[in-house]
């Protein structure tokens, strides 16, 4: 029996990251859900082989009384801001002068909320809101609800990712329309919806709301070897994470800004909102050499669309 509740929790997990993460399930709707109930059946008959990596702990669990603090290891900064083509200019020109010609990744900032997700031997172990970049909260209840969150990964490997968990905008659609029929206050925006969702102490509700998020760094690099930022992201996608698509790494700031302009007008077809585009220095070394002010990298800077 217990053979049989593995393989059902791993195909299971299987399909999570078919659908939510490669966006290319192989199994229609109606035989996931058949072999979901059969395993939420079989681990109701059987607790003991009920874990904490089981996909029945995406429906999620008891409502907590509140939430604990969480300290991040490193704080979670804040990026500098650009608002216009001098702006980005000036933040080349600091970086040019410190460190030479180089290479940039340019990044669609998501309008959501920053979460960090903590690894602990492969298994998805706490998660935790920016909070005031020092302290967050333990969402981590809400966050394993996220069916794009990998419970555990291919590799018994510690470290932690930060990325931004976002609503859809279908699901922002459909939870006001929701709410208007039950006269309920209405969310002003996906960012708040998630926000909301994530910040609130039933999972169960959390669940309802169809999260999902991308992943932008990992703080252990000595597990990803990764030389840029780019290689950074293809690890974390080999390794089941959610990373956003739409990056391109830019030889000049002229190129950062055809992708700025780009995306100021094309950010309407996408599913999600994006309040900006983050520019980041592509090579480690690079950003070693530039380092941080006391609240942001040097080697990155956030342009955001005008309101
Ligand atoms: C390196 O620090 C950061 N990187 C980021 N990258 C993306 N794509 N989006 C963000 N919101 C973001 N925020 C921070 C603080």
């Amino acid at each position: 029996m217990e053979e049989k509740i593995r393989t059902l929790q791993d195909k299971l997990n299987r399909y999570n990251y078919e659908y939510h993460v490669l966006d290319a399930p192989t199994v229609p709707d109606g035989e996931y859900d058949k072999m979901m109930n059969e395993l939420i059946q079989l681990e109701t008959e059987h607790p003991e082989f009920k874990t904490k990596t089981s996909p029945t702990v995406r429906v999620g669990g008891e409502i907590l009384k509140g939430f604990t603090k969480v300290d991040h290891d490193t704080p979670m900064l804040s990026l500098g801001n650009a608002f216009n083509e001098g702006d980005l200019r000036a933040f080349d020109k600091r970086v040019q002068e410190a460190v030479g010609r180089v290479e940039y990744m340019c990044e669609l900032k998501i309008d959501g909320l920053a979460v960090s997700l903590k690894y602990e031997d492969g298994l998805f172990v706490q998660g935790a809101t920016r909070g005031n970049g020092t302290t967050g909260e333990n969402i981590t209840e809400n966050l394993r609800t996220i069916k794009a969150i990998p419970l555990k990964i291919d590799e018994p490997l510690s470290f932690e990712v930060r990325g931004e968990a976002y609503m859809p905008k279908k699901s922002f659609q459909k939870l006001n329309e929701q709410r208007e029929l039950r006269e309920e206050a209405l969310f002003q925006n996906p960012r708040n919806a998630a926000a909301g969702s994530l910040r609130q102490l039933d999972p169960k509700l959390a669940a309802a709301r169809n999260l999902s998020i991308f992943l932008y760094s990992v703080n252990d690099l000595t597990n990803i070897n990764a030389a840029t930022q780019s290689e950074a992201l293809e690890a974390l996608d080999r390794h089941g994470f959610k990373t956003n698509k739409e990056r391109r790494t830019a030889q000049s700031i002229d190129e950062v800004i055809e992708y700025i302009d780009y995306w100021t007008t094309h950010r309407t077809e996408l599913d999600y909102d994006i309040d900006g585009i983050v520019i980041k220095v592509n090579d480690l070394d690079h950003q070693e050499e530039l380092g941080f002010t006391v609240k942001s990298p040097r080697w990155a800077i956030a342009y955001k669309f005008p309101a």
